[in-house]
């Protein structure tokens, strides 16, 4: 058996979501397992939703939910006709669960509410594609993930329970397959113990899908994208990327890592451990080659270009300009855990400290005045982190040469540069 996902991308229009099934209809034969992302941009329309329901402005929230609404229920009917009264139905629990939960008032930690809210979009979208699939007379069984994926509570970061999970695999998804009939279900999010709906960190739908392959020992995952495949660069940012046909797995793990957007850090693993490949695939032409990430050597990569806008430097000096030893090391990492920030670059010295990180400013500021405690903070906003992986000269020159530059680091494979 085979699992395939699809992105947000894929399924962000009626005329979208009929592509998938003439993809899909390509294979009949395969045994599959189709995890689905939430429509286009609606993960970060349900983020304003439980942001402003935080927030105490209840008719703000319940008007941008009505928008969401009116999204899925237009596509819905757009796509359907024998099918859409059942799949209206079914939209309309999930609205009402959400509804109910924006007439209270909240009492709970910001975080739970995000996943009670955000894991929707999954669900909606899932429906929509079952339905629409079944009116094209393809087989296929609606699975909320939430009945198979145990989590811990860490909401908006879940940690998946392995062995629970893997019990529900075995139990539920593997008769379906054997009934010949495809399974549809979501990616991103799970459920704890006491049902309550958990997420796994923002695009994890490439993870779940990757969790999925892992515990079916599926023969492969196929991630459909919009773009050919892997690329030198983002071609959004760099035109002229090159496609990559073959990476190793090690190699994607690096470029996910220095922060190259297009498969989610978690993927890789689950994958790894099982020998498992993975095709990253066009769904807008699906006969284009791809990527195929295994594990075998890297031969002759083009210099590979991750670039991240956005970015803090937060430079720390020690008040009384002693040596910056283990304590303070020590003490900045446990900072960062309970601040949950990571740095997407680091800098030693021998009295100061130079960090960089994704703009979470609410979590910054809450970290520097935690941190102006011990050292003097410097904070310098609006900067750019470029890595260079595989550089040459040519990529140097182009990439970095002439940037106002505040941090280089290099080593055999990499140059990196924070620069303005
Ligand atoms: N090295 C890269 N190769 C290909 N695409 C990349 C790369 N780096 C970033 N991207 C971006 O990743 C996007 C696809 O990923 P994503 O938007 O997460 O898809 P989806 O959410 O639909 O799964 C592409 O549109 C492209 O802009
Ligand atoms: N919908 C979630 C999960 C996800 O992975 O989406 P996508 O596959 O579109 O990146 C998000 O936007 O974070």
């Amino acid at each position: 058996m085979k699992v395939y996902k699809f992105g947000g991308a894929s399924v962000n229009s009626a005329e979208r979501v009929s592509n998938i099934a003439a993809i899909l209809e390509r294979f009949p034969d395969e045994d599959l397992v189709i995890v689905i992302s939430a429509m286009g941009k609606t993960t970060n329309a349900l983020e304003k939703v439980v942001q402003a329901y935080y927030n105490n402005e209840k008719e703000q929230a319940l008007q941008l939910f009505e928008e969401i609404k009116k999204q899925h229920i237009t596509t819905a009917k757009y796509l359907l006709v024998t099918h859409y009264l059942a799949c209206e139905a079914r939209l309309k629990d999930f609205f009402t669960e959400v509804e109910w939960m924006l007439h209270d008032h909240p009492v709970r930690e910001f975080d739970y509410y995000y996943d009670q809210v955000v894991s929707i979009g999954e669900l909606l979208s899932t429906c929509i594609v079952s339905a629409y699939l079944s009116e094209r007379g393809i087989a296929n069984e609606w699975i909320d993930v939430r009945d198979i994926f145990r989590t811990d509570d860490n909401f908006r970061d879940a940690n998946i329970n392995w062995d629970y999970t893997q019990l529900q695999i075995d139990t539920k998804i593997a008769p379906i397959l054997q009934s010949k009939k495809w399974v549809i279900t979501q990616g991103f999010i799970g459920a704890t113990d006491e049902n309550e709906s958990t997420t796994l960190g923002r695009e994890g739908s490439d993870y779940s899908a990757a969790l999925f392959a892992n515990m079916l020992n599926a023969e492969s995952l196929t991630i459909w994208k919009d773009v050919e495949s892997v690329m030198s660069a983002d071609p959004k940012k760099i035109p002229d990327a090159v496609p990559i046909h073959e990476l190793s797995y090690n190699e994607v793990i690096e470029m996910a890592y220095y922060g190259a957007q297009v498969i989610h850090p978690k993927t890789i693993k689950p994958l790894q451990n099982r020998n498992i490949p993975l095709y990253v695939k066009c769904f807008l032409d699906a006969d284009l080659p791809g990527t195929v990430i295994r594990d075998h050597m890297n031969k002759d990569l083009p210099p590979i270009i991750v670039i991240k806008e956005n970015q803090v430097m937060m430079e720390l000096k020690t008040k009384d300009f002693s040596f910056v030893g283990d304590a303070h090391a020590y003490q900045l990492y446990q900072w960062f855990n309970e601040h949950s920030l990571r740095p997407t670059l680091t800098q030693n010295g021998a009295i100061s400290l130079i960090f960089a990180f994704d703009n979470w400013e609410e979590k910054i500021s809450r970290f520097s005045s935690a941190a102006a405690e011990v050292f003097d903070v410097h904070i310098t906003p609006g900067l750019t982190l470029t890595t260079i992986r595989h550089y040459n000269q040519a990529a140097l020159d182009r990439y970095i040469g002439n940037k106002e530059i505040l941090v280089r680091q290099q080593t055999l494979k990499n140059v990196r540069a924070l620069h303005r």
